[in-house]
């Protein structure tokens, strides 16, 4: 930028001597001495000032380019930096907007304030210059600069405003727009695509209003300023033409002043123009700036805390996982999500949450993934605190299981090296035979690397590659949010078997919702408006506890089922 600026400074030099070098050319020829050395420094002046302009232009466009290449880089590393209900409680479309189009509007803005130095040079210089050459006109000429000027100050905060205006509009959209082509289905079924898409062309109709209203009053200042100047040049020529006649200033400096009169546009159209850039960019960067406000999760705690270098072999007999009097919560004064949590994960089994909707399973997860912080209390992993790992650490001993199940954008292969990208082929393919996906994807020409998308693959088909990236390498815990939707006989088989085998050697946890899990677990948790009410095997729970006989009802089970687990 200092370069720029530095280049800015002598190209500006180069212009303003222009004039100067014109009135000297005009005056050799009056006095009948050869132009061959003031036509050549007119030459390379303008020759010169070409070349450093360019340089600059080159030089300015490219910092643009890497101040709007920085900005999306810090957003995007912050987006995937920050805690879960940060992001989640923003709109995703609003998100991606402030990561594509809000820093394309720093590109202009960047390079302003060094187009702000130069114009206010290159104005102050043509009017000192001009002052040298006569001050009566100078005068006349002042006036008109201060108007514009005037002018200009009252007009520019309005465009500013409208440029924010339009670019929250454009957020708006983004987000609105994303939610509604992700429920499309919900959207037609609901013949809901009139409103809908009322609804978004608002945003739309919103946006082009602010960008007209800001275009309206930028057209407003522009013309008013050149027009402006025309009107001192016409008023210099004729003032200057008398004075001339009467002898007080010679035609030559006329000349040379009316060029400077001309050239008075150019710092004023960069002046206007970059405090137009300059008012977008302080729009985009406030959006910008609202995006670092965003709280990131607690970094590498190793960085924060000692953590031993070797983690306290664990006992056969402990827990994996411990859960000691945590209570969560959502927002800072919401109701506790969960309160008093007491919970021991075995290091091998199967544990199944059950309890009616909100009761609170799924926060639990969020807690066991650090997708949330418990207010009280504390986890552990190992006999570890959570506070003393860093999410990453903990992460990397738990496999998850979306209940959504949803496949990342890329192939087959793509979507099960997503947890490990080291995994070689002959693993995937072994996760694909445990979840019975094998011969399905040995059937498509292109075998991994077919192409695939969330409209391609049916649920249960997401559900067993989300489950086969899970148990792609042993995990020590395995998460499950089972599905709730009722899935194939094929993918219930590949859930039933992935969890038995799973069990036999770690830890899995599931959010239960189909009877067989449930009856499948070692040790069933029921929980209860965020709270545990019993943990037992199904037989005791059948037996003690009535809300348990009610979900277990509520599951249909049949008198088979039920005699069946008896004999359990
Ligand atoms: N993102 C969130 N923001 C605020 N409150 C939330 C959020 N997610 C869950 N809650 C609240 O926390 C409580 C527990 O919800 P949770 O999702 O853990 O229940 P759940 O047992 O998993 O229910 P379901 O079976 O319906 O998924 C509920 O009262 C719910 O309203």
């Amino acid at each position: 930028m200092l370069l720029g600026l530095l280049l800015g400074l002598v190209a500006n030099a180069a212009g303003l001597a222009t004039p100067l070098v014109t009135k000297w050319v005009l005056d050799t020829l009056g006095a009948g001495e050869p132009l061959t050395r003031p036509i050549l420094v007119l030459l390379a002046l303008v020759v010169v000032g070409a070349g450093i302009g360019l340089w600059q232009w080159i030089l300015m466009g490219t910092v643009a380019e890497r101040v709007v290449y920085e900005a999306r880089v810090s957003i995007i590393r912050r987006y995937f930096a920050a805690r879960i209900d940060q992001l989640t409680r923003r709109p995703g479309g609003e998100l991606v907007t402030r990561a594509t189009s809000d820093p394309a509007l720093l590109h202009e803005a960047s390079g302003s304030v060094v187009g702000l130095i130069n114009g206010a040079v290159a104005l102050v210089g043509t009017l000192a210059l001009m002052g040298v050459l006569d001050v009566v006109l100078l005068g006349a000429t002042l006036v008109a600069v201060v108007l514009v000027a005037v002018l200009m100050g009252l007009i520019m905060p309005a465009i500013g405003r409208a440029q924010e205006a339009a670019q929250e509009s454009v957020g708006r959209l983004g987000g609105t727009l994303e939610g509604a082509l992700r429920a499309i289905r919900t959207v037609k079924a609901s013949r809901a695509e009139p409103r809908q898409t009322e609804l978004i062309t608002g945003y739309a109709r919103d946006t082009a209003r602010h960008s007209v209203r800001a275009a309206r009053r930028s057209a407003v200042v522009w013309t008013i300023s050149w027009t402006g100047i025309q009107v001192a040049v016409i008023v210099i020529l004729g003032f200057g033409a008398a004075r001339a006649e009467r002898g007080l200033i010679e035609v030559s400096t006329l000349i040379a002043f009316l060029l400077y009169a001309f050239q008075l546009m150019g710092p004023i159209g960069e002046l206007t123009q970059n405090l137009t850039a300059m008012q977008a960019g302080i729009a985009a960067a406030s959006r910008i700036r609202e995006i670092e406000a965003i709280e990131v999760e607690p970094a590498g705690a190793p960085g924060t805390r000692p953590v031993p270098d070797v983690a306290p072999t664990p006992r056969r007999g402990d827990p994996v996982l411990v859960f000691r009097g945590v209570t969560a919560r959502y927002g800072p004064d919401g109701d506790p999500a969960v309160s008093d949590i007491d919970l021991r994960i075995p290091r091998t089994g199967h544990t199944a949450l059950v309890g009616p909707s909100g009761a609170g399973k799924t926060t639990l997860f969020s807690l066991l993934l650090r997708f949330l912080e418990p207010v009280d209390g504390v986890l552990l992993l190992d006999g570890r605190p959570y506070p003393d790992l860093s999410p990453a650490e903990v992460r990397g001993r738990l496999a998850y299981v979306e209940q959504d199940a949803p496949v990342v954008p890329g192939t087959i292969g793509d979507n099960l090296r997503f947890t490990h990208p080291d995994a070689t082929d002959e693993e995937l393919w072994e996760a694909l035979r445990t979840v019975h996906l094998a011969d399905r994807v040995a059937s498509f020409d292109l075998g991994l690397d077919t192409p695939l998308t969330a409209t391609s693959v049916s649920g249960g088909e997401r559900q067993r590659i989300a489950l086969a990236r899970a148990v792609l390498r042993t995990p020590d815990v395995l998460l499950l949010d089972e599905a709730t939707a009722q899935v194939d006989g094929l993918t219930e088989a590949a859930v039933t078997r992935c969890v038995r085998d799973r069990a036999a050697v770690g830890a899995v946890v599931t959010i239960a919702h189909r009877l067989s899990t449930v009856l499948d677990a070692d040790q069933i948790v029921v929980m209860e408006r965020g709270r545990i009410r019993a943990v037992g095997s199904h037989r005791d729970l059948l037996r003690e506890d009535a809300l348990y006989r009610d979900l277990v009802a509520a599951l249909r089970i049949t008198p088979e089922a039920v005699a069946d687990a008896a004999v359990h």
